[in-house]
């Protein structure tokens, strides 16, 4: 039986992170914490026995640092990887680049989480989960979800909500779910899909 392997990895602590920035599509890096979460998420791919055929990032060099480090620390890096923006974080729009805390003074703690957490309304100028979702949904279907189902053990390295969209689909959470699931950076999360691409098993290496 063939191994229908998907692993999910949000980046590591990005320098905006640490400030508390809204970051969406600018691409800062990693901090030191966000190397080291980078290291460590390898390392415990790698305790699991898990390597990979294929790997797939976004165009952002959070994500991308991201998976270069884990794969130093499983011991594969040369893995085949493609880059595309379709996984980039959501564009958080005129958000960016602000302190999320100065963004709950001025519009109010309920409009910020409106704002990162729900499903279909988007920050100012930028994209809703379900924009997010638009794109990131059919490059998964169409570039990465046939090569898990033929057995290619795919490690996907992205972002808090590119990947919580994908996510969303993966566990058939609803709206209201969704709004409550975060994403640690740099914890993978390991699933196995059935042959009709539906979650069979799901582990998170939190912890
Ligand atoms: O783009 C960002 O600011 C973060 O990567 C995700 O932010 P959030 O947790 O506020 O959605």
């Amino acid at each position: 039986m063939s191994d229908r392997l998907l692993v999910l990895v949000r980046h590591g602590q990005s320098d905006w992170n640490l400030k508390n920035l809204f970051t969406g599509w600018k691409d800062p890096d990693l901090t030191e914490q966000g190397i080291a979460e980078a290291k460590e998420a390898g390392r415990k791919l790698k305790a699991q026995g898990l390597t990979f055929d294929v790997a797939f990032t976004s165009d952002l060099t959070r994500a991308q640092h991201t998976l270069k480090l884990m794969l130093a620390e499983i011991g594969q890096t040369g893995l085949p990887t493609t880059k595309n923006l379709a996984l980039n974080e959501r564009d958080y729009g005129d958000l960016s680049g602000l302190n999320k805390d100065d963004a709950r003074k001025k519009w109010g703690e309920d409009q910020v989480l409106v704002w990162r957490r729900s499903y279909d309304v988007p920050p100012p100028g930028g994209e809703s989960l379900k924009d997010t979702l638009a794109r990131a949904l059919p490059y998964y279907v169409q570039e990465i979800l046939p090569g898990v189902l033929r057995g290619q053990r795919t490690l996907v390295a992205a972002h808090g909500n590119s990947l919580r969209a994908l996510i969303m689909v993966l566990e058939k959470l609803t709206p209201e779910q969704i709004l409550k699931r975060e994403l640690a950076t740099g914890v993978p999360v390991i699933y196995r899909l059935n042959a009709d691409s539906t979650v069979a098993t799901k582990v998170d290496l939190a912890a």
